[in-house]
């Protein structure tokens, strides 16, 4: 990117990103910025403070102020701050990690999914008055039933329902097993010499509980009858102390009991009816794919939190975790991440700690087939690109459906198609993140610098969409990159392709990508920048822009390729496109390939064409374009393509950089250039100039909107000259005569006004201005010269006097014409006859006769004729009161000669 296209704001903001990123925080202060932009340090504090009250950054008071990127925090961290200004970093971090903010249930995962129901049930059993109801929590081991036990009691001093000061007690049954009277002991209390090594009173838990919570875990542990003691206290809140059975003690406490064991079995019926709820609590792999991922999220959290450094965890650990069942559940998984973090740890020398598929823990490893492991491609990812998203079905549907299109013509109108659905998806979300509108400036920034040099259009909505896109993917989710890692090779596929058929597009769109990558860090992989790709098809396809266009055509394996890729480097811009050919190609394969090309990449302005050897005029007459500019430059070298790839970069015209190659006259160079001709057609009549202005008129009136074809009217016995159109050749491209009679000129298309009236004109039209508009124009400049040129329309249109009745007697006299000659004229002479002869005879009416034979012995030669004309158009004359001059009838007579 330009220095000069992004702001100094912006330089700071993509600094502070940096900084950031790398988790140097303690950097982010304007004594260090000043530094490293080499800025005063009053500058770069006053861009800080305006940065700061466009909340674009928050401050940490500290000594010094640190400054820090808003949205950078907000999307790592998933969440709105909730202040522009905070003490300490630590005060900061504290929010970041809910370290202030979750509360008992909060806290536990799957609060709002899958545990819902659950969280429901307990809170309302606890509330139960006066004391709550005892329950159960019956799962496999490690679901989170302790876990539960604990936020339970928060959630009763939460809310009030016990005083912070009373006890959660646990006591797990199993540690007893072997033991049950201490259990019982324990747990009810015991006087003095109750038993061997009672040396004292001792109240029991029930007692510590009393006012608080009890948990009572593993308690199919419990034997028969400390289960029976039990019952009594939940019936009455009163128990005898073991060694005591005169005094009652009291005590009321919210009593949880948890259980891996079916409790119909392992407990007494008479105890579990003293248990009103049972919860069923689900295992790990009940909990769905998002809330498992959000475990690992957060247990790997807590690690980083724990080691003080930034995990970066291994995709195929991922995967591997993801994937495996855990049949110690949560609990399983978090004994994994940590002896995991252990083994990674054990390794780290730096302030990441990198989790490889070699620190999990045997148990999974073995469990894996590792020769695969090995094959795979993975990468080190941070843990906030493995957060879940919502709407990863979305993105995994696109990029199928993308992979799935059919790989021909069709692909280029599917694929767009496709990525239009996906990012109307996308922008149309409402929750839009600042840092897209960050990303979108910085991409319009891109594409201005790159849009003119190019030739191309977009949007502002484009560029959003796309912003949105390439932000949505670098928070991408693991399951989004394990959908691209299953179709790795499907992924490499696709961008061959588009390397190999979309060559310009898809490098202008590396351009794009390596800018994002590289100064705005954003994380851009093989599917990004097949997309990015598709997007620059879309932006070329619509622009319909004027492009300028330099090939480099040459005969060898790589030749071509090599140059256009130095020079591309050098001038740090995608100028070049290449064609490598065989050394034995001929100049009409050559021509072939380059129309072949062309016709490709569409409305060429300007065109460099940069060949190793073959004849240039040979190559020119060959091409299928002169819409263009062209330069043909042969002998080409890299020093060449330098300098004229220079000249495009600065937009020059392909004169000037054609003179200034020439000037420094160093090359073996030769050089064609080919102006481009402005298209016209020509309006000329055999009935005057009056008659070619109306004919221009009407096939002016019948060419669609926006049609940028000039027509002019020439004069018909100037036009046949032929130094009149040698010159007209010379200087303009002519598309087609269109007039009453052929001017026979060979280098000159030419449409009769009658074969337009008789529809006989559809396929000469198609033909001759087939190239100057676009199909869907096409169909309307045809159906325009269908309603137009209707002989009513052309009379009304050609004449003053009353078209109905000038036509009338005109067409007695042909016909009477044709009855003398004994001859019957074909439609078009007889309706180009009417034309022609309506407008003679309007021209004699105002005096505007044709005065000059082109044939000057025409009277002697053709007598007969003259008389003829003038006895079959007796009744013309006589109604209009004029005289046929010869000169007239000699353009009568042409017409029928070429019947
Ligand atoms: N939903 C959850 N959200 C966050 N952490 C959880 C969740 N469920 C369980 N854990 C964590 O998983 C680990 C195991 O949970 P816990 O010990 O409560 O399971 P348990 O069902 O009591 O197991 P056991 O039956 O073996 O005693 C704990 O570290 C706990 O903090």
């Amino acid at each position: 990117m330009n220095d000069e296209v992004i702001s100094l704001k912006e330089k700071i903001m993509l600094l502070i990103n940096g900084r950031m990123d790398q988790n140097s925080y303690d950097e982010c202060q304007s004594i260090q910025l000043s530094k490293e932009l080499k800025l005063s340090r009053n500058q770069v504090t006053r861009l800080l403070n305006e940065l700061f009250n466009d909340k674009k950054l928050i401050k940490i008071k500290t000594s010094p102020v640190l400054y820090l990127s808003r949205g950078s925090l907000e999307s790592k961290y998933k969440k709105k701050l909730s202040s522009d200004e905070y003490k300490s970093l630590d005060e900061l971090e504290a929010e970041l990690n809910n370290q202030t903010e979750l509360k008992n249930f909060e806290k536990l995962i799957g609060s709002n999914e899958s545990m819902y129901q659950i969280v429901e049930k307990i809170k309302a059993t606890v509330s139960y008055p006066p004391v709550g109801l005892p329950m159960l929590f019956y799962g496999p081991t490690g679901t989170g039933k302790s876990f539960m036990a604990k936020l339970t009691y928060e959630y009763c001093v939460d809310t009030g329902l016990i005083d912070a000061s009373k006890n959660f007690v646990q006591v797990n049954c199993s540690e007893y097993a072997n033991n049950p009277e201490l259990l019982t002991a324990n747990l009810f209390g015991y006087k003095k010499g109750a038993f061997t090594g009672a040396d004292s009173d001792n109240l029991g838990l029930l007692h510590f509980a009393d006012g608080g919570v009890l948990f009572l875990d593993e308690v199919h542990c419990l034997n028969a009858e400390c289960q029976e003691k039990l019952f009594l206290y939940m019936d009455q809140g009163i128990y005898h102390l073991v060694g005591d059975n005169n005094k009652w003690y009291k005590s009321k406490c919210r009593i949880i009991f948890a259980t891996t064991e079916a409790p119909q079995k392992a407990l007494l019926k008479t105890f579990l009816r003293r248990i009103p709820v049972i919860l069923t609590i689900p295992s790990l792999a009940q909990r769905g794919e998002n809330e498992k991922l959000e475990l690992m999220y957060s247990f790997l959290k807590n690690e980083e939190k724990r080691v003080g450094k930034t995990i970066l965890i291994s995709s195929n650990v991922y995967e591997l975790l993801l994937n495996h069942t855990f049949v110690g559940n949560i609990g399983e998984l978090t004994n994994t991440i940590q002896a995991s973090c252990v083994s990674a740890l054990y390794k780290s020398n730096s302030d990441t700690l990198e989790i490889h598929a070699y620190d999990l823990p045997d148990s999974i490893r073995n469990s894996i087939d590792v020769s695969s492991m090995i094959m795979k491609k993975h990468k080190l990812v941070s843990l906030n690109t493995l957060l879940p998203v919502s709407d990863q079905g979305i993105i995994k549907d696109f990029y199928q459906s993308l992979i799935n299109l059919k790989r021909d013509q069709s692909f280029a109108v599917n694929a767009q198609n496709t990525v239009d659905r996906y990012f109307e998806k996308l922008i149309f979300n409402d929750n839009r993140a600042d840092s897209i509108d960050y990303l979108t400036n910085y991409l319009e920034k891109i594409f201005n610098n790159i849009t003119e040099h190019y030739g191309f259009r977009t949007s502002h909505n484009e560029l959003i969409a796309l912003a949105t896109y390439v932000s949505e993917f670098s928070k991408n989710t693991y399951l989004t990159n394990n959908w691209i890692n299953e179709n790795y090779d499907e992924v490499k596929n696709l961008k061959k392709y588009l390397k190999l058929e979309f060559h310009r597009e898809y490098e202008i769109g590396q351009e794009v990508s390596h800018y994002l990558k590289n100064n705005m860090n954003q994380d851009i992989d093989d599917f990004v920048e097949c997309i990015i790709c598709i997007c620059m098809i879309k932006y070329f396809a619509h622009s319909g822009e004027d492009l300028t266009i330099a090939v480099i055509i040459a005969h060898g394996y790589s030749t071509a390729s090599s140059i256009a890729e130095a020079a591309n480097r050098m001038l740090n811009s995608y100028i070049f496109d290449a064609i490598d050919m065989p050394l034995d190609v001929d100049i009409q394969t050559i021509t072939r390939k380059i129309n072949d090309y062309i016709a490709h990449v569409g409305n060429i302005s300007k065109l460099y064409l940069l060949v190793d050897m073959g004849s240039l005029e040979e190559i020119y007459q060959g091409l299928d374009t002169s819409n263009a500019d062209i330069a043909l430059v042969n002998n080409i070298n890299t020093k060449c393509a330098l300098e004229i790839g220079q000249g495009i970069k600065l937009n020059k015209t392909v004169t000037e950089v054609i003179d200034s190659i020439l000037k420094e006259n160093i090359y073996k160079t030769h050089v064609e250039l080919k102006k481009k001709k402005e298209p016209i057609v020509i309006c000329s009549c055999a009935s005057g100039i009056g008659t070619a202005n109306k004919i221009k008129e009407i096939l002016f009136n019948s060419l669609p909107e926006d049609s940028n074809l000039k027509i002019i009217t020439y004069d018909y016995s100037a036009l046949i000259r032929k130094q009149v159109y040698d010159q007209l050749m010379n200087d303009y491209e002519v598309v087609c005569v269109i007039g009453t009679l052929d001017p026979n000129i060979e280098s000159m298309k030419y449409i009769g006004i009658q074969e337009l009236i008789i529809n006989e004109g559809q396929n000469a039209i198609e033909v001759y201005f087939g190239k100057y508009m676009t199909q869907a124009k096409m169909e309307i400049f045809e159906k325009n010269i269908l309603r137009n040129f209707t002989l009513s329309n052309v009379m009304n249109n050609l004449t003053i006097l009353n078209p109905d009745k000038l036509l009338e007697h005109v067409a007695k006299g042909i016909d009477h014409l044709q009855n003398i000659l004994h001859k019957r004229f074909k439609n078009r002479t007889c309706f180009g006859l009417y034309v022609h002869i309506c407008c003679l005879v309007e021209r004699l009416v105002t005096r505007q006769a044709i005065s000059n034979f082109t044939d000057q012995d025409f009277k002697e030669k053709h007598q007969e004729f003259i008389d003829q004309v003038n006895i079959s158009m007796k009744d013309v004359k006589t109604y209009y009161n004029v005289e046929i001059p010869d000169e007239e009838i000699e353009y009568i007579y042409n017409y029928i000669i070429n019947d």
